[in-house]
């Protein structure tokens, strides 16, 4: 069976582990967790193709500046950027419609979508954890992502021999 390996990644209080949790466990905690663990791994079905998907969450405080690249080994097929829309103090509903009432925008489609091409990404999804809204599309695009690019890559090995 093909594997996947992913790694989550962004700033502190992005939502990152309430990601993975919520995705894993399909329900959004009720309680603060402040960490799970910091890798599950679980089996998807995506285009017909059942994979291994191996999840490990990172910690996106400055202090751990300088264990994250630790994370980031050529074992990793994947590597998802994460960031809230809001700042995250605007989380809450009623906290981003009063940001709305006073003209102040939240990241958009377009602005997303820019910088995935500034950084060289593969694609730009807005998902949220809290209904579980776009979750499943974020995880079967990151192995859409994976196996597009060892198809490729194994391409381009054949086309340089
Ligand atoms: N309303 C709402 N809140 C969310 C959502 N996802 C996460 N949160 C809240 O965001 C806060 C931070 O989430 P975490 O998952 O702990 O953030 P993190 O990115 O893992 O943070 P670090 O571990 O510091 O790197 C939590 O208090 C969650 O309740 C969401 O989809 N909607």
């Amino acid at each position: 069976m093909r594997s996947v390996r992913c790694v989550v990644v962004g700033d502190s209080a992005v939502g990152k582990t309430y990601l993975l949790f919520t995705y894993i466990k399909k329900i959004f905690p009720k309680e603060y967790i402040p960490g799970f663990r910091d890798t599950y791994s679980t089996q998807i079905d995506v285009d017909g193709q059942t994979v291994s998907l191996n999840l490990s969450d990172t910690a996106g405080r400055e202090e751990y500046d300088h264990l994250r690249p630790l994370c980031y080994t050529n074992q990793v097929n994947v590597i998802i950027i994460c960031f809230s829309i809001a700042s995250p103090s605007s989380f809450e509903n009623e906290v981003l419609e009063k940001l709305r009432e006073q003209n102040q925008t939240t990241v958009d489609q377009q602005q997303g979508t820019t910088m995935v091409r500034q950084i060289k990404a593969v694609k730009y999804l807005e998902c949220a954890s809290v209904n579980q809204d776009g979750l499943d599309e974020v995880f079967d695009e990151a192995v859409r992502a994976s196996i597009s690019h060892s198809t490729t890559t194994k391409n381009h090995v054949h086309c340089c021999k």
